[in-house]
This record gives C-alpha cells, structure tokens and sequence, in this order.
C-alpha cells in the first residue's frame, strides 16, 4: 500500500522514519507493507528521502496508487485545503493538526463519510499518547464525567526546566523548540491555545456535540510566577496547566484551559518535562490515566502511521461527533477551591471570601477559599488587589 505525506517538518520526517524503520513489524501486523511513495512539501530536501519529495500536491491527489495521505503541514490554510481535495478523491487522511481538527473537524468528518473514508487524529492530542481511541472504543460503554489533564508537551517542559533546574523562561522555549516541540507559532503553546484545541477534540469525543474553540477559556502559563511555585509547593500543590472538560449535572458541558494549583497526591502533580497525561473519569471505571510523550518527532509519528495502519486495513472505528454546539457553559459554573496572592491582608481576604485558608501572610498575602464557582470568586476579587488567581484541581476519584 501507498503512502503520502504531506509536510516533511518535525512530525512529516517521523512518520517517513517509523514507517520505515518498522516496516518489517508493519507488515506482519498488517499482511501487507506500507511505503511512502511520495513527500509534499516546499523545500528541498538531501538524504534518504530527498528523492520523494514534490512541490505540487496534485501529484498526490492525482495519483490512484495512493490511497491515503498523512497531513503534517499544520494551519488551517494549505493543509484544510489539501485535506478537503485528498478526501474528495477518495484517499484516507490521517494527521496531527489539532487546530484543523478542533475547528474544521466536522466538515472534515462529514466530507470523509460522504467519500467512504476515513479522517483519523489520534496524533492531535497527547501526542505518542493512545487516548482518543481508548476513550471512544475501550471506554465506550462509560458516560464520561470528565476529562482533564497536561494537554501540552512545550509548556510542561517550560515549567520543569523552571521549577527543577533554574532555567529561565525564555532559555526553557528555545529549548522547546530546538526539540521540535513547539507549534510553529509558540504563542500557541504558551497561551494555552495549543491545550485548548486539543480539550476541544475531547470534548467533542466525550459527549458527541462540538465545542468550538471560541466559546473556550484558555490561559496560559505567562503569569505564573516562581513565587506562586515556592508558595504553592511549601503547601503541598504543584503548578500545571490543565485542560478540563467536565458533563454538568444538567447533561450540559463545560471546557476551559488554566494554570492550577494539583496536589502533591494527585497523579497529575508527578507529569514533568515534554510528558502529558490525561484522567478520563467514566461512571463505570471512576479514573483512568493515559500518560507519555506529549510532543515530539517520533512519538506523534508513532501515532500518525498506526492510524494510517488501521484506515489501510479497515479495522478499528471512525471517531466522530455530531455538528451541533448546544448546551455549553461558561466554566465559571464549575466550583472548586480558589487560590489568591494578593497586595493586601488577610483581613482584606477573609472580608471578600470570609472562610480562608492562609498559606503566606506579610506585605503580600496569599491564600486559599473554600469551594466556590468561578462567579463567586470574580465577585470576591472585585474588592481586592489580586497578583494571581489559580483555580485547585479537586483529588482524583
Ligand atoms: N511537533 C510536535 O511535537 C507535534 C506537532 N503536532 C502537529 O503536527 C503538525 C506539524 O507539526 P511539525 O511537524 O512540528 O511542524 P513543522 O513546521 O516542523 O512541519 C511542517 C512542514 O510543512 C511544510 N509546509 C509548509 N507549507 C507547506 C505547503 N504548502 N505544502 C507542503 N508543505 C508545507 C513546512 O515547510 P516550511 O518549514 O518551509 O514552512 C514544514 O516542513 C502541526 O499541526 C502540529 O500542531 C502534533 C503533535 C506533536
Ligand atoms: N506544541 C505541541 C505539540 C504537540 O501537540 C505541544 O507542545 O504539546
């Protein structure tokens, strides 16, 4: 069987390395080998696969021996395009690109369907992770309750370079990127946007309605500060981005993206470096955690050819959700505890939030509430000088 790959960057070169590296292990999974006939992308290219490479996807488009293309261009430009033509002419499409997945998924689902193919994207989120398949097929018997976790490999490294070993937040990116870690603009990466797309496939898997990015709040990790770090740490908390998608009890949905305060007892505190995992609560399982390499060239390669593997032999299930928005809410419903640092006292404190819990007093004061919902803590913060504000992730179940 014929391959194609379009965009031969970090993830594009992997999946032409695993498929080649593992090809004896592909076949005999399969019964047939699986070749990359042809490479798209821009530039030129020395070494072992220079040969393949062609500037023009109407190559690929055009030609009938090949029967599936794995997108790793990234954008939703060129690669919605391509993915939109590749789908029309009858070929698979496998890819990596959470953005054009959480924004243009259903399109993209519908017009796959029409053409009696298939658009898989486990590699859109965690990475070399399995969690995308498992939640829909392993875990298809569950009402999923929730889905939270360390959606993005850069951030993660970022703030363990910081943390453990003193690098500085400008050095911990560069490093990132120097790994192949970072998407091509790393402001994704550090605002939260990377995690958000991502939260957003699993919401739509989790409860079959799309949740657009745009209704979602996603903040990053550029406020936090080794301050909070060192408070939070001496309180028992490590501090990690995470995304959370949760089922309301009045069958809505919720989804957002934040820096939290996670317990030291909670497996999600452990998760360092380029590492990202995810707790799936079902009604029938309670917790299940998937954890791994969440960036990076040939773990979200891995993830790439084993979709293709599986569109080629016809095995497995189109993961997919149905168009429609309905029924999200905004995340401040959620209630939970509430971290502050703020300019003021605690008697400052304890006046907009009555029952606190101190973790630092002096010129600054930092804190914790009680549980409350995100309107209760705009509305306390109203009356005081806030530095940061953190939600705390609740214990595992
Ligand atoms: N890197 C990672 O760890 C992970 C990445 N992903 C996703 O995978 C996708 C690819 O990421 P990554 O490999 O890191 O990105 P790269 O930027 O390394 O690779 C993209 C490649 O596509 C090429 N390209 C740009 N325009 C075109 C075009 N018109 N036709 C053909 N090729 C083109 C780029 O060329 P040029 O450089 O000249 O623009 C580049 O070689 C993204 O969606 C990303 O979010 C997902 C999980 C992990
Ligand atoms: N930039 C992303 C790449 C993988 O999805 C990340 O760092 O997680």
């Amino acid at each position: 069987m014929n391959i194609a790959i379009m965009g031969f960057g970090v993830v594009g070169t992997g999946v032409a390395k695993v498929t080649e590296v593992n090809a004896k292990e592909i076949e005999k999974r399969l019964g047939f080998p699986v070749y990359v006939k042809t490479i798209v992308d821009v530039r030129t290219f020395e070494g072992q696969f220079a040969d393949r490479v062609v500037a023009d996807f109407a190559i690929v488009e055009n030609d009938p021996e090949i029967s599936l293309v794995v997108e790793t261009i990234g954008g939703v430009g060129v690669a919605y395009a391509f993915t939109k033509r590749a789908l029309a002419a009858g070929k698979h499409v496998v890819t990596a690109n959470k953005q054009l997945v959480a924004e243009h998924g259903s399109e993209l689902l519908a017009l796959a369907k029409e053409n009696g193919v298939q658009y898989l994207f486990e590699a859109s989120v965690g990475g070399g992770i399995p969690i995308l398949h498992p939640l829909v097929q392993c875990m298809g018997a569950n009402q999923i309750e929730e889905v939270c976790g360390i959606l993005n490999g850069t951030t993660n490294y970022i703030l363990t370079s910081m943390v453990s070993d003193g690098v500085s937040f400008e050095d911990a990116l560069a490093a990132a990127k120097a790994k192949g870690y970072a998407e091509a603009d790393p402001t994704a990466d550090v605002e939260g946007i990377d995690a958000g797309r991502k939260i957003c496939i699993l919401s739509n898997l989790s409860y079959g309605y799309q949740t657009r990015p745009e209704v979602v709040p996603m903040e990053g990790i550029t406020k936090i500060t080794l301050d909070d770090v060192r408070i939070a740490h001496d309180a028992g908390y490590a501090i990690k981005l995470v995304g959370r998608t949760v089922r309301l009890e009045d069958g809505d949905r919720t989804a957002y993206v934040a820096p939290h305060l996670v317990p030291h007892s909670h497996p999600l505190a452990h998760v360092e470096d380029v590492n990202n995992a995810v707790v799936v609560r079902g009604n029938a399982t309670g917790d299940v955690m998937f954890y791994g390499k969440g960036a990076g060239e040939m773990p979200t390669a891995s993830a790439c050819v084993s979709d293709a593997m599986e569109a080629l032999a016809g095995y497995g299930t189109q993961p997919t959700w149905s168009e429609e928005t309905g029924g999200f809410q905004d995340p401040k419903v959620l209630k939970t505890q509430y971290y502050f640092r703020i300019d003021g006292s605690l008697s400052d404190a304890a006046q907009a939030f009555h029952q606190v819990s101190v973790l630092q007093e002096g010129a600054q004061t930092a804190f914790l509430t009680e549980e409350i919902s995100g309107y209760e803590a705009e509305e306390g913060a109203k009356a005081l000088n806030v530095l940061a504000q953190m939600r705390v992730l609740g214990a595992s179940k």
